[in-house]
């Protein structure tokens, strides 16, 4: 690719580096020493960090940084499918592709791009990659840290094909967390009580209709409580607000997930049998992650020849427990 660092210079602090099988990365900083560290295989995000350069996004232990999949962590674009769909690439064959840096993309709302580093990749389809999927398009992906530390992907899917396509996509999010298992502390009293306590839970999806994939896509409701965590969960929420938030007692602290275009939010978490199952998964680790996505899913989007989609999330760590004001759907935030 050979650009020098200094091209980025005026974004705020962008470097260029090669690393794991001299795959490039690119490292966006803001003056306040939060970071990001984009990969270019993927075009996914493998590190967030904020000002104290405590790592908020999860990464396996035993994560594979080689072709040709995309390694277990950070954040990851799937798309043309969310799941596997009858294509030999599960979670859509993006975020296993080398996305190139463009130089001048297609403008932005000038509020994208003022007071942030940013990077811009663009991923274009082989022919190899149309005999599987015979859809010519391009794929911009923006990334952006904020001068608040808060990370931002905005996604630019257009139609170069002479005909319309559908496709879903989703922002797949490991987020990092002290331990996701429900503790039940048990007061034994006169009369005894049971408190059940959750260190992590999420707020924003409650009474809301869900596809529940461990029984093949079936729909249920959410009882009305934030959710918490004691098995193994895979769930599309439907029709989610546009911010949902990811409480962490124990860390004391909230991640916030804004979204716009996205109106699913899927939340996984794999628990101890399937964790031992993945070649690339501590046998433990599912309890320091859970997977909140943001995410186009029930209802695909269709775009005609010329036209194009937008879809983004701001995601952000805010060191406390209480955000119910986050949660406002009437807040602007983009
Ligand atoms: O192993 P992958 O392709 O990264 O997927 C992991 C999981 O990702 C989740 O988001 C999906 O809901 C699960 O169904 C899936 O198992």
């Amino acid at each position: 690719m050979g650009h020098p660092a200094a091209v980025w210079d005026h974004r705020a602090s962008l470097e260029l580096s090669k690393d794991w099988n001299g795959i490039e990365q690119v490292m966006l900083r803001n003056p306040q020493g939060a970071s990001a560290r984009v990969s270019l295989y993927g075009g996914q995000v493998i590190s967030w960090r904020n000002d104290r350069g405590e790592e908020l996004l999860f990464t396996s232990s035993k994560a594979i940084f080689k072709s040709p999949k995309a390694m277990r962590g950070g954040i990851s674009v799937c798309f043309p499918q969310f799941g596997s769909c009858g294509s030999p690439e599960q979670q859509g064959f993006v975020k296993n592709r080398i996305w190139t840096i463009e130089d001048n993309p297609p403008p932005l709302h000038p509020n994208d791009s003022i007071g942030k580093s940013f990077i811009d990749l663009l991923l274009k389809p082989s022919e190899e990659d149309l005999k599987f999927w015979p859809h010519g398009f391009e794929f911009r992906l923006r990334v952006s840290l904020a001068s608040d530390g808060n990370l931002i992907l905005i996604s630019r899917i257009r139609n170069i094909n002479g005909k319309p396509f559908s496709f879903s996509l989703a922002y797949h999010t490991y987020l990092l967390v002290s331990d996701i298992r429900s503790l039940i502390i048990t007061f034994l009293l006169i009369i005894h009580s049971i408190i059940l306590q959750s260190e992590v839970r999420i707020e924003g999806l409650e009474t809301l209709d869900y596809l529940d994939n461990l029984s093949g896509r079936e729909r249920f409701t959410e009882q009305g409580d934030a959710i918490t965590f004691e098995s193994e969960v895979d769930r599309v929420y439907l029709s989610s607000p546009r911010c949902v938030a990811v409480l962490d007692h124990e860390r004391k602290r909230t991640y916030l997930i804004r979204k716009e275009g996205l109106p699913d939010v899927v939340v996984w978490n794999p628990w101890e049998k399937k964790s031992k199952a993945m070649t690339d998964f501590g046998d433990e680790e599912y309890k320091q992650m859970i997977c909140v996505n943001g995410a186009a899913i029930e209802k695909n989007i269709t775009l005609k020849p010329g036209e194009e989609w937008t879809g983004r999330i701001e995601l952000a760590a805010i060191p406390s427990t209480f955000c119910s004001d986050y949660l406002d759907p009437h807040l602007n935030f983009f």
